[in-house]
């Protein structure tokens, strides 16, 4: 009979602050309406950067730059703990589009407030409030 610990697992997932006008870009994951940044989880032997620029292309078609880091949380939940890593984003020029969320949008800093976010995306953006919204 394995151990209850054994069944802890740690996941690393990146994830994208992405902001215009004063708004973050926010999904809505299908499977429990949850809102997230968009990004996901890292793949054996790839790098945070790869894995967020492969996640913003497979979800919102997204050519998206990178232009910092801004840092890891972790959230322990059940039978898991979620790392996730956040770096700042610039969108490129394509528009993005909802290919595997119920759908993407916009949002300002009050109204994320009263959004039911996946948790450890909650914990991340109230580390990221202060930063300046372009
Ligand atoms: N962003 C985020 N992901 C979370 C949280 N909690 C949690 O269990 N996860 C899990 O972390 C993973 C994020 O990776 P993903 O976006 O690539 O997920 P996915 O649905 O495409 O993959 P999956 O179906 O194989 O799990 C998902 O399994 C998601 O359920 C959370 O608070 N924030």
């Amino acid at each position: 009979m394995p151990d209850k610990t054994d069944s802890h697992i740690e996941l690393e997932v990146t994830c994208a602050w992405i902001t215009q006008k004063g708004r973050i870009l926010l999904a809505q994951r299908p499977e429990n309406r949850l809102w997230e940044m968009p990004g996901g989880k890292l793949e054996p032997d790839e790098e945070l950067s790869d894995c967020l620029l492969r996640e913003l292309n497979e979800e919102l078609g997204l050519k998206a730059r990178i232009k910092a880091y801004l840092g890891r949380i972790s959230h322990a939940q059940k039978n898991r703990t979620i790392n996730l890593h956040c770096f700042h984003c610039l969108p490129g020029h394509i528009p993005p589009r909802a290919r595997e969320h119920l759908q993407i949008a916009w949002f300002g800093p009050d109204e994320i407030k009263a959004l039911n976010l996946c948790p450890a995306d909650r914990k991340m953006l109230k580390a990221l409030a202060p930063l300046p919204l372009r």
